[in-house]
């Protein structure tokens, strides 16, 4: 719903003088539509308009207020129906909340003030949720099948297909790869293209969490549970219930809250810390990594029995370097869709840039790729986009003990780095390198290198 929408309100009030006045109060607002109704009856007859909020007096002529009620939330269990009557009776109040009222009024002289606060409140809750699955599904759209993950190499169209199977069931799913390869993309694919899509899906990265921190974010907590905890809060697992859970950068987890986590994950319910009230959660778990959890395992640093609940259907995601010409496919997207966001006239890679980009070991991969297109397109001066306007950083960062890099890459990425710095002088790198200069020449004639 966007605002212009009006909010239709229903007043169910068989006594003329009362149903008058709160529909003169109700329709104080122009965004509000208020229609009276003197019985049960006349009410369902017109159910079909769906009204966004109902005010129901207890005591009908022709029925009961629980029947009603009853009939409403079958039909139209999203409208929210506010007993407003003339018992005073706790006994019907508790029992009308039971069975979905949102809230019981007495009529007395503060009724119509408190009525027009919840309908209010209401209101802004049924915005907000229209608003939200309006983007939901925009976002849905947007990571539907083959949609968001670009690339037409054979790793990719098999990581679609593994997406979809994954998609079928609620299967957990861990994915790997370098950083910047698309992980959470998969993640959100995975979500999207589910029976899930409609719910949450809830991000939490281990890595950007303080350790003393994390098994609150993840559990909850109640208040007062530590220093600081001033509030309630729900934990990101009950915060995921329906959806999925991504825990990004799993390897980073403790070994005590490794425990706990398969603990929690075994019996599907969550305590929340300093809380003594297991709550039952269902969510689809999704975990990434870009380390190799096994040698994680084996090192000592994670848990066996952990690794093998959080393995379910894994998926690799290859560094980019390893996707042929989907580097120059992906290059291209990112360029055109930058440019038609920015209102930019199209801007087309050079031969010399497309050279470059083929060459470069992209260590960031995807993203770093994305970030070096969408700033040449900012600097490049005419519609062509040159190899001189890509901002590569020459090898320096990508090489050493911490390298994602194979020996081969490094290899180039130190020969390339020094070629840059001495202006092309093969001779000059040979020297530096003690390597043959023919060494040099034939990676420039494979491509492998580039002299600007
Ligand atoms: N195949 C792809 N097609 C289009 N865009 C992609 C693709 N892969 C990644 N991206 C884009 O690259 C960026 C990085 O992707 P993402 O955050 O999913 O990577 P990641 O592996 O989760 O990174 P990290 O390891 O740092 O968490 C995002 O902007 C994402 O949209």
């Amino acid at each position: 719903m966007t605002s212009t929408l009006p909010f239709k309100i229903f007043v169910i009030e068989d006594n003329e003088w009362y149903g008058e006045l709160l529909v003169y109060r109700l329709s104080q607002n122009p965004n509000h539509s208020v229609q009276r109704f003197a019985t049960a009856r006349a009410c369902l007859d017109h159910l079909d308009e769906k009204p966004d909020f109902i005010t129901l007096d207890y005591s009908l002529p022709d029925a009961k207020g629980e029947q009603l009620l009853r009939q409403i939330r079958e039909r139209l269990p999203g409208t929210e129906v506010l007993v407003v009557s003339g018992q005073e009776d706790v006994g019907t109040a508790v029992s009308m909340l039971r069975q979905g009222a949102y809230d019981y009024l007495v009529k007395d002289e503060n009724t119509l003030d408190r009525l027009w606060n919840i309908v209010g409140k209401v209101e802004q809750q049924a915005r907000l949720r229209r608003e939200n699955n309006q983007l939901r599904q925009q976002i849905g759209a947007r990571y539907g099948a083959g949609q968001a993950i670009l690339g037409e190499h054979a790793s990719i169209q098999q990581v679609h297909t593994l997406i979809a199977k994954a998609a079928r069931t609620t299967i957990t799913v861990s994915v790997s790869g370098e950083t910047g390869t698309g992980k959470e993309l998969v993640a959100k694919a995975i979500h999207f293209q589910s029976s899930r899509a409609g719910q949450p899906f809830v991000a939490v990265n281990m890595a950007a969490i303080p350790r003393e921190l994390v098994e609150s974010e993840l559990f909850g907590h109640e208040k007062g549970a530590f220093t600081g905890a001033v509030a309630r809060r729900v934990g990101r697992l009950e915060e995921a219930n329906g959806g999925t859970l991504f825990l990004d950068e799993i390897a980073d987890l403790d070994l005590s809250l490794q425990a706990k986590l398969l603990r929690v994950l075994q019996e599907r319910e969550v305590t929340r810390v300093g809380g003594s009230q297991a709550v039952a959660f269902d969510v689809r778990l999704i975990v990434a990594t870009h380390r190799d959890l096994l040698a994680e395992v084996q090192a000592g640093r994670f848990r066996e029995d952990l690794y093998y609940r959080l393995l379910g259907l894994p998926i690799a995601l290859p560094p980019l370097r390893q996707r042929g010409n989907d580097v120059l496919l992906l290059a291209e997207e990112f360029v055109r869709d930058f440019c038609t966001q920015n209102n930019l006239p199209p801007r087309l890679l050079t031969d010399d840039a497309r050279e470059r980009l083929k060459g470069h070991p992209f260590p960031g991969n995807v993203r770093e790729l994305k970030a070096v297109v969408e700033l040449a397109a900012v600097l490049a001066d005419g519609e062509a986009i040159n190899g001189d306007d890509l901002p590569l950083r020459a090898g320096r960062t990508t090489v050493g003990p911490g390298s994602q890099l194979s020996l081969r890459e490094q290899t180039t990425a130190i020969v390339q780095h020094c070629l840059d710095e001495m202006e092309g002088d093969v001779l000059a790198v040979a020297a530096r390198l003690r390597i043959g200069k023919s060494t040099i020449y034939r990676m420039i004639q494979q491509r492998e290198l580039h002299v600007s």
